[in-house]
């Protein structure tokens, strides 16, 4: 059993963080799309080549919804968190959950302001959870462009409370951003895809180096038999098959995303989503063919009902 004992929820959730910059460019914009899978099935994807080059004549490529979950990375420091008053073992932490809004589609190119602050900090017992929010704004204009919910899930260091009234703290109603009740009914779309090998080791580029990822022996110590896939790399393959399935293409109607990572993904495993549409909401789940199990489930909220 861990020591929790320095672990001091007062000192935690009393920390301000520091307002960081986030620049980035078209070139940052393409490597992610490519770290997602954007055009892996076929490199002259007619839906996914504007996410990487300048087809068309058109001037600027474009930047996929969930590459906003990038501007959240900046609390990190190797794909792990460091606060005052924060006792944990950082190989293993994991990622639990992801929700973002969207208030305007992305620029190409942008340098942006990031607001962040503790939203929530429970105690599991076997885990610690840490809710962060990161108000992300454009520095030019002032406007804000989108928000990040990011669930951080601490293995090993929980119970830092009294388990008979176990510690938990969130400025969100509880499970806002968990996964919806997945529908009985056959699903409306079904979209299958192949992670490569080398994807985290691809995706990494993108500033999650968290050596989960990369090194067989932090991952081993996590109790996993190799490296595996950043849930925010399934994420955005999760996504992707929500553009192409319901959104025809158009990425610029999708509001809000929410994830929960369920189980983890090996790169090379092959990712089956599966989509439900209610009104102008989409409910997902992604499966992995190979060991035919859920790995990912939430949903995606759209500015429109889609006439399909
Ligand atoms: C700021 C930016 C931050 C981004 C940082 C990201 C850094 C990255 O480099 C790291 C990664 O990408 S890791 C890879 C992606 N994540 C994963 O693979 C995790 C997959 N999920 C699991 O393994 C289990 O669900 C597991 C282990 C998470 C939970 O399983 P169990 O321990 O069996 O949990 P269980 O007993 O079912 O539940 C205990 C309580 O925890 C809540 N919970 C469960 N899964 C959760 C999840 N995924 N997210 C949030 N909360 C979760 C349960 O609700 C339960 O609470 P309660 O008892 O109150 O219901």
């Amino acid at each position: 059993m861990a020591d929790n004992s320095r672990f001091d929820h007062d000192l935690v959730l009393a920390h301000k963080f520091p307002e960081t910059t986030f620049t980035y460019t078209e070139r940052d914009a393409a490597v992610y799309a490519l770290g997602v899978g954007a055009c892996g099935r076929n490199a002259i994807d007619s839906d996914e080549l504007k996410y990487v080059y300048h087809e068309n004549g058109q001037q600027f490529v474009q930047v996929l919804p969930t590459f906003a979950a990038l501007f959240s990375l900046g609390s990190l420091t190797n794909g792990s968190i460091d606060l005052p008053g924060l006792q944990y073992d950082p190989r293993l932490l994991l990622h639990g959950q992801q929700y973002i809004q969207i208030y305007k589609p992305f620029p190409s190119s942008a340098s942006l302001i990031n607001k962040v602050s503790l939203a929530g900090l429970h105690d599991k017992g076997k885990a610690a959870i840490l809710e962060l929010e990161t108000k992300s704004y454009e520095k030019q204009s002032g406007e804000l462009l989108c928000m990040n919910r990011s669930t951080i899930y601490l293995r090993g260091a929980g119970g830092f409370s009294n388990s008979s009234h176990p510690y938990s703290y969130s400025n969100y109603p509880v499970n806002q951003a968990a996964a919806p009740k997945i529908p009985k009914s056959q699903p409306f779309a079904v979209f299958e895809d192949c992670t490569q090998p080398s994807q985290a080791l691809l995706y990494r580029l993108s500033g999650d180096y968290n050596p989960l990822h990369s090194d067989p022996m932090i991952a081993e110590v996590a109790g996993f038999s190799r490296p595996i896939l950043h849930g925010l790399c399934s994420l955005g393959f999760a996504v992707r098959a929500v553009i192409k399935c319901i959104c025809r293409g158009d990425a610029n109607i999708i509001k809000t995303i929410s994830g929960r990572f369920l189980l983890h993904v090996y790169p090379g495993e092959t990712l089956i989503t599966e989509m439900w549409l209610e009104g102008s909401r989409v409910i997902y789940q992604a499966k992995v063919k190979e060991r035919n199990r859920a790995v990912l489930s939430g949903f995606v909220e759209l500015h429109v009902t889609p006439s399909l």
